[in-house]
């Protein structure tokens, strides 16, 4: 069954491919740095890739990072997921961020930098109270239900 949205795209550098999905059921498009840069460790750069979309009202178009880069390269996405709005229609940019603590990381015009996923949205029509209702989990968060495994030192320490 075709689970397809048309996303209308502007190729603003015709030189670089549209993005595409890479296998049948890939949900990431590629998307393809328009402009090559050097990452030294820790920094950070706005890549453009050089297309342009109008995603459908009711969808939003998500920028997540490639798994490859940050495995053998250490280069992530400092936002990670981008938020692509439907009312956007801006060149597509990408923060990458070298977390790499030693190596540069070289990016070429051409790589394929970020993948783009589309997916249905709802929006909050947000209505204020004075409470709100009483759940198990209430106010608890940020390890509220413990399990997280100690660092060394800090097991020694307690
Ligand atoms: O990784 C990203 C994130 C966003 N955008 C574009 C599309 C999005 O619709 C717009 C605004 O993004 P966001 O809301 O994340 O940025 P902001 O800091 O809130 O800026 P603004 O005040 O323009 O909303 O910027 C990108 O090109 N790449
Ligand atoms: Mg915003």
């Amino acid at each position: 069954m075709n689970h397809d949205v048309p996303v209308a795209i502007r190729r603003l550098d015709p030189d670089l491919p549209i993005p595409a999905y890479a296998n049948p059921g890939d949900a990431g498009a590629d998307l393809y740095a328009a402009e090559g840069v050097a990452l030294a460790p820790g920094d950070r750069a706005l890549v453009p890739t050089g297309v342009a979309v109008a995603i459908p009202d009711g969808y939003v178009g998500y920028t997540n990072p490639r798994s490859g880069l940050a495995h053998r390269l250490g280069v992530t996405i400092a936002n990670a997921p981008g938020t692509i709005d439907s009312g956007y229609r801006g060149e597509i940019k990408i923060n990458l961020v070298n977390l790499d603590p030693e190596r540069t990381a070289v990016i070429e015009r051409g790589d394929r930098v970020a993948q783009l996923v589309i997916q249905p949205v709802v929006r909050a029509s947000f209505t204020e109270v004075a409470e709100l209702t009483a759940t198990q989990r209430g106010t608890g968060g940020h390890g509220s239900t413990g399990g997280h495994r100690r660092l060394e030192e800090e097991s020694e320490r307690v």
